[in-house]
């Protein structure tokens, strides 16, 4: 689920007179999604009918970066990328407040998110991330990566010191401090290693980030963790996210043709290639440890879907045994 909020109906309808976006018509939570609230919202105005959808920013998103993000999501969709455009009330505003948390309002973007990723659906994905990053380039504020590898060894900590973590996971609290000891001296840009490209990324572009209508890419949304770091560790993101099977092994194919349509937009250089070995590492730690603190810190009986840090650090074993560029299809 991810309706973390409930909004009354006396609460939506005085929020909507502060829009010009016509008389509510249907109003629905939707049940996907783990960070926050969302609904669908139908609107009229006249004859015409407009689906919305309504944002309650909950745990994870510090509201000092709502602005950014919907920002970079004004900037991108003006650059013509298909993601969510947010709507501003009459006083020109967009971030407003409902039911005591922030909210936006944004665009409804058409299509589904492919519950099993083939390989047509490669391309268009490596194609719209490589758009991404050329579109983002004209947005000057920058917003630091706060899950970056600097977030890692306390988010590793912070999971040590749960009493469950060696009953849950035997052994996994020691396995990723010996994987964060291979990767972090050898990340770009740190102890005089050559730095790589920066820009803005979307840093969580899953399968159920990107929508398809048939086989044409439609949109991308959810940028609650977009943030200024090295574009090609936003190809790594996508490489665990979309070129693993259920059973964890990897698709060299998948990973060409996600390659191959980045670059169809974005070449990467030489030196972003060496390097996805350990930015595919890097990524993999990175959800490995997200994932681990909320399975930890999530109560049983709550009603959100907790993610299983495994498939992630199944990942990583992978990319920590793979130090050439050659298993990802380059
Ligand atoms: N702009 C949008 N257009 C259409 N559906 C959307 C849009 N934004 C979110 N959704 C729906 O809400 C679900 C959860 O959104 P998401 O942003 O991934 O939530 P969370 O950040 O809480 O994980 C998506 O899977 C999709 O069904
Ligand atoms: N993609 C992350 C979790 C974030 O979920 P989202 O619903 O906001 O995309 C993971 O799989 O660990």
């Amino acid at each position: 689920m991810a309706v973390y909020t409930d909004v009354s109906d006396d609460a939506l309808a005085a929020f909507l007179t502060e829009y010009d976006i016509g008389g509510l018509v249907a109003f629905r939570g939707i049940a996907e999604g783990v960070e926050n609230s969302n609904f669908v919202l139908r609107t009229a105005h006249d004859e015409a009918q407009r689906d919305f959808i309504l944002t309650l920013y909950e745990k994870r998103v510090d509201p000092g970066d709502l602005p950014w993000f919907l920002g970079l999501m004004q900037h991108l969709a003006a650059q013509g990328l298909n993601c969510p455009l947010p709507v501003a009330g009459r006083d020109g505003e967009a971030l407003r407040h409902l039911a005591g948390r922030p909210a936006a309002i944004t665009t409804f973007l058409s299509g589904v998110w492919p519950r099993q990723v083939h390989a047509h659906h490669c391309a268009p994905l490596g194609a719209a991330l490589g758009r991404l990053h050329l579109a983002g380039s004209g947005y000057a504020p920058v917003r630091a990566n706060g899950l970056g590898p600097e977030a890692w060894p306390p988010l590793l900590r912070a999971s040590a010191k749960n009493e469950r973590a060696s009953s849950a996971f035997p052994g996994l609290i020691d396995e990723l401090q010996a994987a964060l000891d291979r990767i972090l001296p050898h990340w770009p840009g740190v102890a005089g290693r050559p730095d790589l490209p920066h820009g803005h990324i979307h840093a969580d572009l899953f399968p159920d980030n990107v929508f398809f209508l048939g086989d044409e890419l439609s949109g991308l949304i959810d940028f609650y963790f977009a943030c200024t770091d090295l574009l090609a560790y936003d190809v790594a993101i996508c490489l665990n996210a979309w070129c693993f099977d259920d059973l964890g092994d990897f698709n060299v194919t998948y990973a060409r043709r996600l390659l191959e349509g980045y670059e169809s937009v974005r070449p990467l250089s030489a030196a972003e290639r060496e390097a996805l070995p350990v930015l595919a590492a890097g990524a993999a730690m990175r959800f490995s440890l997200t994932r681990l603190y909320d399975w930890l810190n999530t109560p049983a009986e709550a009603l959100v879907t907790r993610k299983d840090p495994m498939a992630y650090v199944r990942r990583l074993r992978f990319h920590l045994a793979t130090p050439t560029i050659g298993a990802y299809g380059v």
